[in-house]
């Protein structure tokens, strides 16, 4: 692009500049470093030779006083441990700055002012020390807000004293790699939509990659919500949800002095621990600290300790594969995470102390120290106090009234068989409790004589009897155990959290959002979502009507997203056939190759085909080529056919890797991730012929950048 040449020299003196104090502040920073490493190192020194004796008279009566003698020294070291890794961290923003210190400038004039001020955004701020002149603003600063939502002429930001009002009459984009300036142009929409699509022309990268220089301005709006407990989006495939998340949280990490939140405070729930490996690099990237991030069966598996339970994706599998069990498999998870169960939950508990707890008189000695009606009484009492707190608490209120009574201190070895006698009503078995409730038919049905029951309630019932005689907790049944577990005795896990993001929404039934609702209740939420993208059950918007129902927030927003960034145009319209069209979905019209439909005789000749399109992409140089499969069944066969021909690797359950290369991948861990080239292996009339299956091929189709191609082996499917 061309620019007036005194334009150029005036930017590469400010790029000069800019990288001068970077570097200055950097030497000073690296001088600053080597001075708190020296005092790290005396004070640890100070600490062995005056603390030895403290050391060692910690385990003695004199404790106390050795422990707060300790203290005195070991404060001062960690105080500059913690100086330190501040000043690393400074160190890395400024080394990171000098290579590329700003992306894009806009000239503001605030009103009542008359000159317009050159802001410089980057990736982090530059401030000169002295002077407090901004060299770089931060992109999350709210001026920065400017960039991505206005054009030019009147505009403002929201800051934390008010709104502020004013006039943009420049923005300019740049691109400075290692700090020299390649190019920089000055934006229109239609030049920022050409840059946009040259850059979303490029291969994808192992790793989750920022979008902080081309975030549009829905995703701003998002990104820097502050006003709302809840925020939901309702975004097509590739419309940038996860991308929104993780700008999302690295923005609540700057944002505002007094309500900035550290890495600790904010937590991701994400598909798989594949996709936890995807966006591993973002934050960092930004950076920001990675904040916490699990799947939701290990949220079940902190929640109950022993038990084996199974896995999304094990649970996906099964369904898939399981022709003879699918109906009932589905009709179980959708009963038993519904609103109906939860009711029928809720009453069980409320039954538990009048029917399900063997309340029994208390002896000592021979004498009744209390009777099982005041125990029951007791319990009945406090509804706020969790259940299983309060039954502890009545061991300790037993034994309180022995020493009352027999006005002595009863022997540890009494003790142990006392409370041996009261855990018999006071411990409860919750597997046990709900065994109980789907074995009693009668006592169910008389629970749920007010709930609308499914038809096949009765098969759903053995079904869940069998499943829950073995050892191994199925995915629904870790659902409804962990809402018992977590009535009863309430909880204590993840107190810090102060935001929970949620990706992929649709995949989380209503009773996991009731779980979601007691881990957090006292946290913010982000929920991203896409109704087209389920995967075993039907969604519509009502979906996120339940989740504001459920965790009940003062203020909530939903966002809806249309337009796909991932995708090309012809890939867009050939994924779209599989979704209902009354949702339209808009691209940024890249072009590319029509997918198209290879059918083969036989697995020789499907192989064949299969490699030579792998082959092709390679040539054009893709570098990530994902090769979906239906089941983990199909791409374990798939993987056998191909590995002695080809570098390929096959992804499972709980599979590790880096996304560059030939992926073979089930279409179920196949979400949130994206190839350069997707091939469709196994799309023939065996396996995608269902309302189900149409989802899967939908979600299987938008994985792709650039090329989309689907296989089959005979009868092709009459879906395509
Ligand atoms: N504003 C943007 N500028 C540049 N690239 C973007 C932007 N928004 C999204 N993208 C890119 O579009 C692709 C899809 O984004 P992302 O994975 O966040 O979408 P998603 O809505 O979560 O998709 P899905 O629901 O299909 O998993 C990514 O490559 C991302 O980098």
């Amino acid at each position: 692009m061309e620019n007036n040449q005194s334009e150029l020299n005036f930017e590469k003196e400010r790029l000069e500049k800019t990288i001068m104090l970077a570097k200055k502040q950097l030497n000073q920073a690296r001088q600053k470093n080597e001075e708190n490493k020296s005092a790290i190192i005396s004070a640890k020194k100070e600490l062995r030779e005056n603390t030895s004796h403290s050391i060692s008279a910690l385990w003695t009566s004199d404790g106390f006083e050795a422990l707060a003698e300790l203290s005195q020294y070991l404060n001062p070291v960690t105080d500059k441990i913690v100086d330190y890794e501040e000043v690393e961290n400074k160190i890395l923003l400024l080394e990171n700055l000098i290579k590329s210190p700003y992306f894009a400038r806009i000239d503001f004039k605030f009103d009542g002012e008359d000159i317009f001020e050159k802001i410089y955004i980057g990736r982090s701020s530059l401030m000169k020390d002295n002077s407090y002149e901004m060299y770089v603003y931060d992109w999350r600063s709210p001026i920065a807000s400017v960039f991505y939502r206005f054009v030019m002429g009147k505009a403002f930001y929201d800051a934390p004293g008010g709104r502020i009002t004013g006039e943009v009459n420049l923005k300019r984009q740049y691109e400075i790699n290692n700090g020299v300036l390649e190019y920089f142009f000055d934006a229109d929409v239609q030049i920022v939509d050409e840059f946009l699509r040259k850059l979303l022309s490029q291969n994808t990268s192992s790793k989750m990659k920022t979008i902080v220089e081309t975030i549009q301005k829905e995703q701003d709006i998002v990104i820097r919500d502050m006003e709302n407990d809840l925020m939901m989006v309702q975004g097509v495939a590739g419309s940038g949800k996860t991308s929104i998340a993780l700008h999302r949280a690295a923005y609540l990490m700057y944002q505002g002095l007094s309500s900035k939140l550290s890495s600790n405070n904010i937590i991701i729930i994400s598909p798989n621990s594949l996709f936890e490996q995807y966006i591993s690099n973002v934050l960092p990237e930004l950076g920001e600290d990675n904040v916490v991030s699990v799947v939701f069966e290990e949220m079940l598996t902190t929640i109950l300790r022993n038990e084996q339970i199974q896995s999304r994706n094990q649970f996906l599998e099964n369904l898939i594969t399981n022709s003879g069990y699918h109906d009932i498999i589905k009709s179980c998870i959708e009963f038993k995470t519904s609103h109906q169960f939860l009711e029928i939950l809720n009453l069980f508990l409320c039954d538990l102390p009048h029917r399900w707890i063997a309340f029994e008189d208390v002896y000592y000695d021979g004498q009744c120290i209390v009777s099982k009606e005041i125990l029951k009484e007791k319990i009945l009492g406090r509804k706020e106090v969790p259940l299983g707190m309060k039954l502890k608490q009545l061991e300790e209120f037993i034994l309180e009234l022995i020493y009352e009574s027999k006005k002595i201190r009863i022997k540890k070895s009494e003790e142990f068989i006392i409370k041996n006698q009261i855990q018999k009503f006071t411990e409860l078995n919750v597997l046990n409790l709900y065994r109980k409730l789907i074995s009693d038919r009668e006592y169910f049905y008389r629970l749920s004589k007010d709930s609308e029951l499914p038809d096949c309630i009765e098969d759903i019932l053995i079904f869940t009897e069998e499943n829950l005689s073995t050892s191994f907790l199925y995915y629904d049944d870790a659902a409804v155990l962990a809402y018992l577990y977590l009535k009863i005795n309430g909880t204590n896990y993840y107190k810090n959290i102060k935001q929970v993001v949620i990706d992929e929404a649709q995949d989380y039934y209503p009773l996991h959002y009731e779980i979601l609702n007691i881990m957090f209740a006292n946290s913010k939420f982000t929920i991203l979502g896409d109704i087209n993208q389920t995967l075993e059950k039907k969604e519509d918007l009502s979906l996120y009507g339940q989740i504001r129902e459920i965790l009940n927030k003062k203020k909530s927003s939903l966002v809806t997203m249309d337009k796909s960034f991932r995708c090309t145009n012809e890939i867009l319209i050939y994924s779209s056939k599989f979704i209902k069209q009354s949702i339209e979905i808009k691209s940024f019209n890249r072009k590319g190759d029509e997918p198209k439909v290879f059918a083969a005789d036989n697995q020789l000749s499907l192989n064949e085909m299969i490699i030579s399109e792998i082959k092709f992409c390679q040539e054009k140089g893709y570098q990530s080529i994902g090769l979906i499969c239906k089941t983990e069944k199909n791409a374990l066969s798939l993987f056998e056919c191909l590995k002695d021909r080809l570098d390929v690797t096959l992804i499972k359950n709980k599979s590790e890797a880096d996304l560059q290369g030939v992926f073979i991948i089930p279409v179920y861990m196949s979400k949130g991730l994206e190839f350069d080239a997707v091939l469709i292996c196994d799309t023939d009339i065996t396996n995608y012929y269902s309302e189900d299956d149409k989802k899967l091929l939908y979600i299987g189709c938008t994985r792709a950048l650039h090329r989309l191609n689907l296989f089959s082996k005979g009868e092709v499917s009459p879906l395509l």
